[in-house]
């Protein structure tokens, strides 16, 4: 695991959208076209603007994401419209963007036709971020969610789960699929979620820290961007 240290959000956003760029430039050179999966939450938002700027083979740029709450496209807490509204936006509007959410009542019900149309997302991902919650839930693997076990074991693509505590019935990639990603990052600010870092880099149970899978890990490195 490897810390990226920042003053402030913006040079943080700057930094990671030119590695983040970087890596798809040159997966669109060595395989044709690259995958992106994004978190959804506050923190990336500066990001997201800074990466749409970005002059990328953006029309071979697959765009997805690693977690999303069961509401409609257009609701305030849709990861889906964060990431129309902030990211496909200027240079990345001609991005290719797979939705997680489907037509289906809930996430149960949706998965089967998820799992098919995550086909058309080029894999391994090229690019996975992650944010983190103050209960060091990442992605949408909460602790204390029945669905946890399965998250943190199953070697499916997906995983849907009702989180309890946190609002809205999700859909996530598993910890296997987020582990497969060539590149792996970790986005988070301020002094509440570096302790929380700090903790989850502590031995302990994944249950308890579910961040702790990505950090304990050793298939890909993960790389950590946080800013004061
Ligand atoms: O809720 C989602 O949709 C997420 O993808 C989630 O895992 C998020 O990354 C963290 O909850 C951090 O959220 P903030 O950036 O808002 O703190």
């Amino acid at each position: 695991m490897t810390e990226h240290l920042f003053d402030n959000t913006s040079s943080l956003d700057q930094a990671l959208a030119q590695q983040v760029g970087q890596i798809l430039k040159d997966a669109v050179a060595e395989r044709g076209q690259a995958s992106l999966a994004v978190s959804g939450g506050r923190t990336p938002l500066g990001f997201f603007k800074a990466l749409s700027q970005m002059a990328l083979p953006w029309q071979a740029i697959v765009v997805t994401l690693v977690d999303e709450r069961w509401v409609a496209p257009a609701h305030g807490d849709s990861n889906e419209k964060l990431v129309r509204d902030n990211l496909l936006q200027h240079a990345a509007a001609v991005a290719r963007f797979v939705p997680m959410k489907n037509l289906a009542d809930t996430p149960e019900a949706g998965l089967e036709q998820l799992i098919a149309a995550y086909q058309a997302v080029p894999k391994p991902f090229d690019v996975i971020i992650l944010g983190m919650g103050d209960d060091g839930h990442t992605a949408s693997l909460f602790p204390g969610a029945d669905e946890l076990q399965h998250g943190l074991t199953s070697q499916d693509l997906l995983c849907a789960v009702n989180p309890g505590h946190a609002p809205h019935a999700r859909m996530s990639l598993t910890a296997h699929s987020i582990t497969q990603a060539r590149h792996l990052f970790l986005h988070i600010s301020g002094q509440k979620k570096r302790d929380v870092l700090a903790q989850a880099m502590q031995a302990g149970p994944v249950e308890a820290l579910p961040v702790r899978f990505a950090i304990q890990q050793h298939k890909v490195p993960l790389h950590v961007y946080w800013a004061a």
